[in-house]
């Protein structure tokens, strides 16, 4: 099923008061793919960008999620050609990093890791450094903006079918205390496997630096497997696809039981997954299934543009679809903390002192 086809899934779905009050975490959010599409549309009159499909900032959300809606993840990428395309600068970048902070917050997120792959921003003449340090410069002026309410850290993503994988590795080290958290490598899965990007893996590795690796979204268990076991990831970005591993009564085979056994956490993203077909509809996505079998579970959006959502309305249509209420939130946010790529005493106060009282609160 496509999200158009589903009167309930626009953008302004209804979400309940207790949902946006909650406390979230989210460890799966593109910068690139979360811009305000007034944003884009301004940015795009600077810079002499033309070629956005219309300059009406309500069209143009509704033109992203219905375009990335076409059940293949390389034409859901597709899309992000009119989001880099406005993030060429060091001010968009700024701007593009501290709305994405305020954002988050106003939707009661407490905790952020986001990602976006610096070589993707080069083409106005800025160094990876640049990049990186106009996106943190801009995720610390959100942070002030929303009154400490919430702590962004950034991932940087290598693209799976570029070759600068080991140089953003290195990127990622040498940024390591300066608000960058860890690494990912993202991009179109089918014929670009993990293991191409071993190098930058054993990099990090030795560096003692976090990773976490899209996988298992467009290509089934085989694609998991070489993540977690070739190349030693700590989480699986969307990892949905190890129901393929998984026996109709629930038997694990040996993948699904390491995965769960060692508590790797998957990022899932359910909208964003059944717009590249990776599941059919919400009240069929696996989440509830791996939830109940025991695996570690996040909840996270992806792409809030790109796949019309927030962080509440991810929230809602698991209400939805699987009648959850409070407890389970604050278990897929405690989750999240206890798989944060940030120091287990930062994870450990942000538990204690904002998700549980936030909680029992509601
Ligand atoms: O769900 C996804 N799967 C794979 N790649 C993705 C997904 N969402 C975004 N990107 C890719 O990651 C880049 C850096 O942020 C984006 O430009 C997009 O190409
Ligand atoms: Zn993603």
């Amino acid at each position: 099923m496509h999200l158009s086809d589903n009167p309930a899934t626009p953008a302004a779905a209804t979400v309940s008061e207790w949902i946006r009050r909650a406390p979230k975490a989210v460890l799966h959010d593109h910068l690139d793919g979360g811009l305000r599409p007034a944003t884009i549309v301004e940015l795009a009159r600077e810079h002499g960008y033309t070629a956005l499909p219309t300059e009406d900032p309500a069209e143009l959300a509704v033109w992203f999620r219905d375009a990335a809606d076409s059940g293949s993840l390389e034409r859901y990428l597709e899309t992000f050609a009119h989001t880099c395309a406005v993030m060429q600068t060091r001010e968009a970048l700024q701007r593009i990093a501290a709305e994405c902070a305020e954002d988050l917050a106003a939707d009661g997120v407490v905790y952020a890791e986001i990602r976006y792959a610096p070589e993707q921003h080069l083409e106005g003449g800025l160094t990876l450094d640049e990049v990186v340090e106009a996106v943190n410069d801009g995720f610390r002026e959100g942070e002030r903006r929303a009154g400490g309410r919430i702590t962004v850290r950034t991932l940087l993503t290598g693209m799976r079918h570029t070759d600068r994988s080991l140089e953003i590795a290195q990127l990622t080290v040498a940024h390591r205390e300066n608000g960058v958290a860890g690494f990912d490598i993202a991009g179109g899965e089918i014929g670009n496997p993990p293991a191409r990007h071993l190098p930058a893996f054993q990099h990090l590795k030795r560096e003692n630096c976090h990773f976490t690796i899209h996988a298992g979204e467009a290509v089934g268990a085989e694609s998991i497997h070489e993540a977690v076991q070739v190349c030693g990831t700590e989480r699986i970005g969307h990892g949905v696809r190890i129901t393929d591993d998984i026996a109709e009564d629930g038997t694990l085979g040996r993948l699904a039981s390491y995965v769960r056994d060692n508590r790797i956490a998957l990022e899932v993203c359910p909208t964003s997954n059944l717009q590249t077909g990776a599941a059919k509809d919400y009240a069929s996505h696996p989440i509830d299934e791996l939830r109940r079998l025991g695996f570690r579970i996040t909840l996270n959006t992806d792409n809030r543009l790109v796949s019309g959502t927030t962080m509440s309305e991810e929230f809602q249509h698991m209400v939805d679809a699987f009648g959850y209420g409070p407890e389970v939130f604050e278990e897929f946010t405690v989750a999240a903390l206890d798989a944060a790529f940030l120091p287990l005493p930062e994870r450990q106060r942000l538990i204690d002192e904002v998700v549980r009282p936030g909680y029992a609160a509601l």
